[in-house]
């Protein structure tokens, strides 16, 4: 059994952050362990409270986890501060484990789930050492400072990032006005890029999409699949829970993490970026 990790903040209302982490692993079967760095009062109307854990007790939680578990890969989500960053890049940046840095910033109901003095050090701490990086347009806008409207843009944005370090950037596509697809464009240090497309579900419920995709991505990492390969299907892991909506709570309701394991129909078209 691989040992995947998720290091990310509550959310009450189990659509997003460590719950939608778990469940995604679960269902990809890996076992899930968890380092919490904020709990979240939330549902799926928004964010009605925040309470981070101290940056000690992080590192705590850390070395419990590292010092019994072989961890193959791991995820980061919701960070919080600049204080918890250094810390999870300092117990992390020596370890032979492969890191999904989902750069979480702002709640979909606009609450802000990392201090803006924080995007320092994500940027010169974190992402050196990350493998993946998935920021959706909005954050690569804050990461790169850059306006981001067309593929030449995503480009020059993504290549900006790689300048950081890392291995690969997954530049996820959900807020670009396309009707008909979501599409996400992938670029790798050694120069390959391609595009992953999926068909656009018109749907309120996608609380927690970002969480959702970057677990499974970890999840099939930790199980050794390739880079490309586990990134492809963490898409079609996103997309048959966005498609399959369990219809809860009264607001952007949480994605269907059984629905990967129940439908398996969806092919994500691959093609050059
Ligand atoms: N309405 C949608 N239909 C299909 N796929 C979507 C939709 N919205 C987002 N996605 C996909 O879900 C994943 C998460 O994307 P996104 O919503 O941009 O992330 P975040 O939650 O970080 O804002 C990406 O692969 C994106 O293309
Ligand atoms: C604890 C936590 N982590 C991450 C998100 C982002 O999810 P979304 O962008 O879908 O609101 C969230 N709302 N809460």
């Amino acid at each position: 059994m691989d040992v995947v990790m998720t290091i990310a903040g509550s959310d009450s209302g189990g659509g997003a952050g460590i719950q939608a982490d778990l469940k995604t692993f679960q269902e990809l079967k890996v076992f899930g362990t968890s380092v919490i760095t904020a709990l979240t009062a939330q549902n799926t109307l928004g964010v009605d409270g925040i309470f981070p854990t101290t940056p000690e007790f992080v590192t705590q939680q850390l070395s419990s986890v590292f010092n019994d578990f072989d961890v193959k890969a791991l995820k980061t989500g919701m960070l919080f501060s600049a204080d918890i960053i250094e810390r999870v890049a300092g117990e992390i940046q020596n370890k032979e484990v492969q890191v999904v840095v989902d750069p979480v910033m702002i709640a979909k109901g606009g609450a802000s789930l990392l201090q803006q003095e924080a995007v320092e050090a994500l940027k010169t701490k974190l992402l050196p050492i990350a493998t993946v990086l998935t920021p959706n347009i909005p954050e690569a806008e804050v990461i790169t400072g850059m306006t981001i409207k067309t593929q030449s843009d995503i480009q020059a944005a993504a290549e900006c990032i790689l300048e950081k370090g890392l291995q690969c950037v997954v530049m996820k596509g959900g807020h670009l006005e396309n009707d008909e697809f979501a599409t996400d464009t992938v670029f790798l240090a050694n120069g390959s890029s391609f595009k992953m497309q999926s068909k656009r579900i018109h749907t309120k419920h996608t609380h927690g999409t970002g969480c959702t995709f970057s677990a499974a991505i970890t999840a099939f990492l930790g199980r050794g699949f390739s880079l490309q390969e586990a990134i492809v299907e963490g898409k079609k892991f996103v997309q048959l829970a966005i498609e399959h909506p369990l219809n809860l709570g009264h607001g952007h309701g949480p994605t269907n993490h059984f629905a990967y394991q129940t439908y398996q129909d969806y092919e994500v078209t691959v093609s050059e970026a």
